[in-house]
């Protein structure tokens, strides 16, 4: 499976650092409120887990299921919600937790389709974004790390359903999606 890996991106110590910087954030800013995690599966899944164990607040959390890029390494442009949130948010303080933003179309999609649901605030958390390839402007409010335009997996992140399960992140070798 490895050598389907051109470079290692962040290890997971890399990874772990990173995630505990981002759950201190978000524990000093929302103190007295009670917060609402909504992972965006599948690829926020390990993310989300491990952010939640290291923000020392009251949460809940809840998810959705979102896709747009299949078995390809280009957004087919059209997102599909595959499951909803299972409670209502309004008057909730929300923060959607993500993997990664590249296009931005998924992010766009949810935040509009959940700013419609009236919640109390929302905010974004992504651990990776890539921002050359960005064709929507939006407000990032918690970022791990800027990625260059490759098309990375592991640590939840796929391609073609393949290397969630990997516990770094990396750069995914053309070989494996170029004919
Ligand atoms: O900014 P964008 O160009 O929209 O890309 C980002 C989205 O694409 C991936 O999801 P995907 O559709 O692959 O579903 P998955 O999480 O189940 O893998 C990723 O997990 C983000 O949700
Ligand atoms: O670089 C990526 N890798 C995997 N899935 C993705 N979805 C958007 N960008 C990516
Ligand atoms: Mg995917």
């Amino acid at each position: 499976m490895d050598n389907s890996i051109k470079e290692v991106l962040y290890s997971e110590e890399k990874i772990r650092n990173k995630v505990k910087e981002i759950a201190d954030k978000i524990t000093e800013d929302y103190q007295g409120k009670e917060v609402l995690l909504v992972g965006v599966l599948k690829g926020a899944n390990m993310f989300m887990a491990d952010l939640m164990r290291q923000i020392k607040l009251s949460v809940n959390i809840d998810f959705m299921a979102v896709s747009s890029y299949g078995h390809s390494t280009e957004s087919s442009g059209v997102v599909k919600i595959l499951k909803d949130l299972d409670n209502s948010i309004e008057n909730k303080h929300v923060i959607i937790i993500e993997d990664i933003i590249d296009s931005g179309l998924t992010l766009q999609y949810i935040c509009e389709n959940l700013l419609s649901r009236k919640p109390a605030s929302l905010k974004i958390c992504t651990l990776l974004d890539k921002p050359e390839r960005r064709t929507i402007d939006m407000t990032v409010h918690y970022k791990g790390f800027n990625i260059p335009d490759e098309f990375i997996v592991g640590y939840g992140i796929d391609y073609a359903e393949k290397f969630r399960n990997l516990p770094y992140i990396g750069i995914l070798d053309r070989r494996v999606y170029e004919k």
